[in-house]
């Protein structure tokens, strides 16, 4: 677990802090992303977890304790840490860039060997293929995936990670979301994520905490960031599409209804994402899509957009 506890940082000669007074818990094996406006302080917070940065003011405890009190070298080779562009070694191949953290804290050669291997496939590079090559000689997106095994190689309770997909390109990008979300989901590691794109922390976070100034506008599940909007800030970052998000989140088996379709209706797989359904359903003009043994209809879609204050 993650706690901040009335956490402020003012950098010197700042007129106003970069973090004031945050309260915010990630619990143990959950994402939480963190989102908003530029210059808002995501970056300020998710450092101040692994000691680049010091707080001015409150406490930042990992599994209950204070940071503070955790010499800063064990402390960040317990956390493994994502950037933006990686910041793989560019002379070392994918294999060594891998075993970095195992490396440092001593384990056997075969080990690091085993692991290493085990990581790439993890992360989805063919161990063979990829591991002798150098960071240069691979994809933003494969780049991006030696990253995370990096981070991932000495097995640490808790990842941090500042838009880690910030540099690759749309079509990688959601893939990686996918993929990656869901190997930390199934490695129930504690993560916090900095990002600036509103569907990754929609995709990736199990709750959502938005920033403003410092400060935390609202946190919650992504669910309940779209249904309930704190205040305006909060419903005017979250944009027009909120109810296509909700539909995103939403699957196809919640909605439909048992009675079976008949049979020439297009179908869609109960584990799609209403999103989907609805792309389909405007795609082959129909209203009625055959979903498993059941039927989904536009108007359950329409009842499920429907905001409560629409
Ligand atoms: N090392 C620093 N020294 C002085 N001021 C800083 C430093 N790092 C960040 N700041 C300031 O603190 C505030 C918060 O910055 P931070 O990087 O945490 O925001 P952010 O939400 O991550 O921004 P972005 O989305 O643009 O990366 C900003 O006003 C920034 O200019």
């Amino acid at each position: 677990m993650i706690r901040f506890e009335g956490v402020t940082k003012r950098y010197p000669g700042a007129d106003r802090p970069a973090v004031a007074g945050l309260d915010l818990t990630v619990a143990e094996g959950t994402t939480c992303a963190l989102i908003g406006p530029s210059g808002c302080g995501k970056s300020t917070t998710l450092r101040m977890v692994n000691r680049l940065v010091e707080p001015d003011g409150g406490r930042v405890l990992v599994g209950g304790r204070d940071v503070a009190e955790t010499d800063p070298t064990s402390l960040r080779r317990g956390i493994g840490y994502v950037l933006q562009g990686v910041g793989l070694f560019p002379h070392r191949s994918v294999g060594q860039n891998v075993a970095t953290v195992p490396g440092l804290l001593g384990w056997k050669r075969a080990a690091i060997a085993e692991r290493v291997d085990a990581m790439l496939d993890l992360v989805g590079l063919d161990p063979t293929r990829y591991r002798d090559r150098r960071p240069a000689e691979l994809s933003g997106g494969q780049r991006q995936r030696v990253g995370v095994a990096r981070a991932l190689a000495a097995d640490p309770a808790i990842l941090l990670m500042d838009e880690p997909f910030g540099a690759v390109d749309p079509v990688a990008r959601d893939r990686l979301q996918e993929e990656i979300g869901a190997i930390l989901r199934s490695l129930r590691k504690t993560v916090i994520l900095v990002t600036h794109d509103l569907g990754e922390a929609m995709r990736m976070g199990d709750t959502v905490a938005l920033m403003r100034d410092g400060c935390l506008a609202q946190a919650g599940p992504p669910e309940r960031l779209l249904a309930a909007p704190a205040d305006g800030f909060v419903e005017n970052f979250l944009g027009g599409t909120r109810a296509l998000r909700r539909l995103e989140r939403l699957r196809v088996r919640d909605l439909a209804s048992p009675e079976p379709a008949a049979p020439p209706l297009p179908a869609i797989a109960p584990e799609a994402s209403v999103r989907e359904a609805l792309d389909r359903m405007l795609a082959t003009g129909t209203t009625r899509l055959a979903a498993g043994s059941g039927t989904l209809t536009l108007d359950a879609v329409r009842d499920a957009a429907r905001l409560p204050d629409a």
